[in-house]
């Protein structure tokens, strides 16, 4: 087999190359443990205008792998990532057309910035690798390489959902972005919905290509170990000191509007309305880091998540209990691995999520002799293999609430039996497996 060359966006920065944090980058650094591999995309850095003449690709060499990075200038960056990328695409696969902001300029910067990827990629590769594109930021990169005479197998994968072609139509120059996938020979979703849903805008279009499921894992030996070991760490050890005897409640997400957020909230709101017998005696930790923080959608949900925060804890608050704890930091993966140990009900309510790892991490981190809850909403990606989780509709506060109810007064016997369902798919499908699945059918690709 070839040699294995990953393009994505999101590229780990220099410092987090050993234990990425992240969906995309965790996968893939896993993906990536065998044999030699490159890995392109964007440093994370941007320039001036003037020092775009001089742009070269940066290169990194850590164990197996080359990291081979290029910067964005701002411009670039703004017309690329944050508009056609994250306020054009990402809502309108989302579900969310009503969120988007289409510019036709934007799409040229981002057409721009894939033929800049394909010219920058092109001399670093070699006739017989596997060339694995991901995400939405890239989805014509594979017709810009075949435009520079590259006959390598390429394959891409989807990491967010794809949505029915009826939404997906509102795109202008939505049928081209079809088109253009015909440069792939595989074509990877998360779920069965998503590729579906991508199978009809291929035959509604008149695109000769095929999506298939290659639904994304974790490590799950490494996270449940990371768990364990998390117990003896000061971090968590105060956290659990903090609680002093209180059941957690946690959730984890990017401060994204597709996590479902302001609904959560009003969900626990209603849950400390219909059940106050839980008043003062549960804590509800949300870890929520910023995320593309300079987009305007995200960063209204800043403001609104701030403000019900601050709501429910003025409303319901007491001067030796404060309803929810509300980070918006990052807090590293290995303390998270203990935290999710320490809580007793997880809450992910997605209104939409390709997959969601944060459901799978923790049923990994969880102790089989007294394991906690998973509360999920239908809406993530993760639904389909964890039905055995408390599903419920994210849009319905009282569904929620009434879950949380639930999970926090479920016996030990049910607790045991729920996780002894869950656990056996967490470990079945792994980010390994997702990869070797996926490059194992991109290796079988003979080009006509
Ligand atoms: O790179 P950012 O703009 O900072 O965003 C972080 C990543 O968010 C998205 O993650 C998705 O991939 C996960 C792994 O497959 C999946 O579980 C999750 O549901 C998705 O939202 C995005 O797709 C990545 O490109 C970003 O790097
Ligand atoms: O403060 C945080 C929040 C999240 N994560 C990690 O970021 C990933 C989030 O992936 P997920 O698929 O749940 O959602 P995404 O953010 O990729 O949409 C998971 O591995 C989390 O453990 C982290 O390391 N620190």
């Amino acid at each position: 087999m070839g040699r294995l060359v990953v393009v994505s966006n999101r590229v780990p920065a220099p410092r987090d190359r050993q234990q990425p944090a992240g969906g995309l980058a965790v996968a893939l650094r896993d993906a990536l443990s065998e044999g030699q591999c490159l890995w392109f995309g964007w440093s994370g850095q941007q320039i001036s205008e003037h020092e775009k003449a001089e742009r070269d690709v940066s290169i990194d060499h850590v164990e197996n792998v080359t990291y081979a990075t290029i910067d964005l200038t701002h411009a670039e960056f703004d017309g690329f990532y944050q508009k056609y990328s994250n306020a054009i695409l990402w809502p309108l696969c989302h579900y969310r057309a009503g969120l988007m902001e289409y510019n036709r300029k934007d799409r040229e910067v981002y057409l721009d910035v894939n033929e800049l990827f394909a010219r920058k990629l092109l001399p670093l590769l070699k006739p017989d690798d596997l060339i694995w594109i991901h995400d939405y930021h890239l989805f014509p990169l594979g017709q810009a390489l075949r435009d520079l005479g590259v006959t390598s197998p390429i394959g891409f994968f989807l990491h967010i959902p794809f949505p029915p072609w009826s939404l997906m139509k509102a795109l202008p120059g939505g049928t081209k972005l079809m088109q253009n996938m015909q440069a792939y020979d595989v074509i990877g979703l998360q779920t069965e919905d998503d590729a579906r849903n991508m199978n009809d805008g291929f035959s509604i279009c008149g695109v000769k290509a095929r999506a298939q499921v290659f639904p994304i894992g974790i490590d799950p030996e490494s996270f449940a170990e990371q768990a364990k070991a998390g117990e003896d760490l000061a971090e968590v050890q105060r956290l659990g000191e903090s609680l002093a005897g209180k059941p957690l409640i946690i959730g984890v997400d990017r401060l994204d509007y597709s996590k479902g957020l302001p609904e959560r909230l009003k969900g626990y709101e209603t849950f400390l309305q219909r059940y106050p017998e839980h008043r003062g005696k549960v804590v509800y930790l949300q870890i929520a880091p910023v995320s593309r923080g300079d987009v305007e959608e995200y960063r209204l949900l800043k403001q609104g998540l701030d403000e019900a925060v601050g709501r429910i804890n003025g409303s319901y608050g007491d001067f030796d209990w404060t309803p929810v704890r509300y980070l918006t930091h990052p807090v590293p993966r290995h303390l998270l691995a203990g935290f999710y140990r320490l809580a007793n009900v997880a809450l992910v309510t997605p209104l939409r999520d390709g997959m969601n790892l944060v459901a799978k991490e923790y049923v990994a981190a969880q102790d089989p002799e007294d394991p906690g809850v998973l509360v999920l909403s239908h809406f993530a990606g993760a639904a389909p293999e964890m039905e055995d989780a408390l599903l419920v509709n994210p849009h319905d506060a009282d569904e929620i609430a009434e879950a949380l109810h639930k999970a926090l007064i479920m016996p030990q016997a049910e607790r045991k039996a729920r996780w002894a369902l869950l656990q056996p798919d967490v470990w079945r499908v792994t980010a390994g497996s997702w990869a070797r699945d996926f490059i194992g059918t991109l290796a079988k690709v003979k080009r006509a």
